[in-house]
């Protein structure tokens, strides 16, 4: 499907550092060595409540990685998927009595214009769960030929003993596995199941449900974790760079993705890295649809709030960190904003060379975005102190922070 227009992305002089970033499965930094076309795959919205801070927060870190590759002259391809069939989605469907498909298309669209007002890059393959069920029954066929899934009841579920590197993303044991699997989406109690944290890959039709043709599955809908390992494979396959997305998505989604994936083909890994971005909270709990606690970005844009503030107020926050939404956040940022456009808008100031590369240099050591703020700040309080004569400067500095942070002066 569509996905929204992509700001420009101004040219810098000179070349970016490769990227070092943390890998949730080797636990460690790793510098990535994509080749000139570095390819992530970023799990999309489950379409209702769209656009949360959460959600920026973890869209920003992302688009962070594409801007780093592309100033190291790369090209990018980026896949985003859009869960618009998921049992979360036909229960909020239900809640407000609205026709599932309807609510999807609402929420995707209104997720559209908050990436676009926060300058996010889009993907180049936006992909609907429903849209890619062609491609996914194929992929459950061959797993139960293959022994690695196993049906009850119609059902059919994954085995994860058919892959020997399963658990090596989130590296957590049996215990805390099948708790997160309990919370998240998965059915540990249901009888019959080979192993509790075994996970859905097709759920035969329900009464009332929307279901499709599954071919010799049978008529129903496709499970949570094969949906994203079907796009991923069929538009970057196996061993592309970055799996991302949020803490939350870890185990069991981004854990059975892998083992799904390197079922599906006997190669290894599905993904060089797996990032993930921390969660943001609101009065003291992780935002969430199911607590309702949540900040909305088309909010605070009706409300007048500058988008390039909301995009400053998520970059004052390492990405990996935990964090909580305050009004001072956005107040900081708006402050913060305020100061470097006027110092953008000078006709001259300090050298901005040696600042490029500092933010290139905090950028690529983990994307720390608060250390390139903090170099940016330093650099408008000296033109602000002791002025300065070069005159392309002021220039120079709003396109790096364009270009490096997505965020226009
Ligand atoms: N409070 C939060 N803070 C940071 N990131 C969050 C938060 N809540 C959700 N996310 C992230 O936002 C992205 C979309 O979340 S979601 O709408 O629930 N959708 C899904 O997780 C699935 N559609 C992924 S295939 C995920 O990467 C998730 O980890
Ligand atoms: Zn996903």
């Amino acid at each position: 499907m569509y996905a929204w227009p992509a700001s420009e992305v101004p040219a810098l002089p000179g070349t970016g550092r490769d990227l070092r970033i943390h890998d949730t499965a080797t636990g460690g930094p790793l510098t990535l060595a994509p080749g000139p076309v570095a390819r992530i795959y970023v799990c999309g919205i489950t379409p209702y409540d769209a656009t949360h801070l959460g959600h920026a927060a973890t869209y920003n870190a992302f688009d962070l990685v594409q801007r780093v590759w592309l100033d190291t002259k790369r090209q990018v391809h980026y896949v985003q998927n859009v869960t618009d069939i998921d049992d979360p989605l036909l229960e909020r469907a239900i809640r407000d009595g609205e026709d599932w498909t309807r609510l999807a298309e609402r929420e995707t669209a209104l997720f559209r214009e908050d990436m676009t007002a926060l300058r996010m890059l889009p993907p180049q393959h936006y992909i609907g769960a429903v849209e890619s069920i062609p491609g996914i029954v194929p992929l459950v066929e061959r797993l139960r030929d293959a022994g690695a899934a196993y049906e009850i009841d119609g059902d059919f579920y994954f085995s994860v003993e058919a892959d020997p590197h399963f658990g090596e993303v989130s590296h957590l044991d049996a215990e805390a596995m099948r708790l997160l699997s309990a919370e998240r989406g998965g059915d540990p109690d249901r009888p019959g199941k080979k192993n509790p944290v075994d996970p859905m890959l097709w759920m035969a039709a329900r009464e009332g449900e929307p279901s499709w043709d599954g071919g010799s599955l049978g008529p129903g809908r496709p499970g949570w974790h094969i949906e994203c390992v079907a796009i991923a494979l069929d538009h970057l396959g196996m061993g592309f760079d970055v799996q991302g997305g949020g803490s939350d998505l870890v185990f069991p989604h981004h854990e059975m993705g892998a083992s799904h994936a390197q079922a599906l083909t006997g190669e290894h890994p599905f993904a060089q890295a797996y990032v993930h971005a921390g969660m943001v909270a609101l009065n003291g709990e992780k935002m969430s649809k199911s607590k309702g606690n949540l900040v909305f970005v088309s909010t605070l844009r009706r409300e007048g709030v500058d988008p390039a503030a909301i995009r400053l107020a998520l970059l004052s926050h390492h990405y990996r960190a935990d964090w909580e939404w305050t009004d001072q956040v956005l107040q900081e940022a708006a402050a913060r904003l305020a100061r470097w456009r006027a110092a953008v808008s000078r006709p001259d100031g300090p050298s901005a060379d040696a600042l490029v590369e500092e933010i290139r240099t905090a950028l690529s050591d983990d994307l720390d975005a608060p250390q390139a703020l903090l170099a940016i700040d330093r650099w408008a309080e000296r033109q602000h102190t002791d002025g300065g004569t070069d005159e392309g400067a002021p220039g120079l500095v709003s396109r790096a922070v364009d270009a490096l942070l997505g965020v226009a002066l």
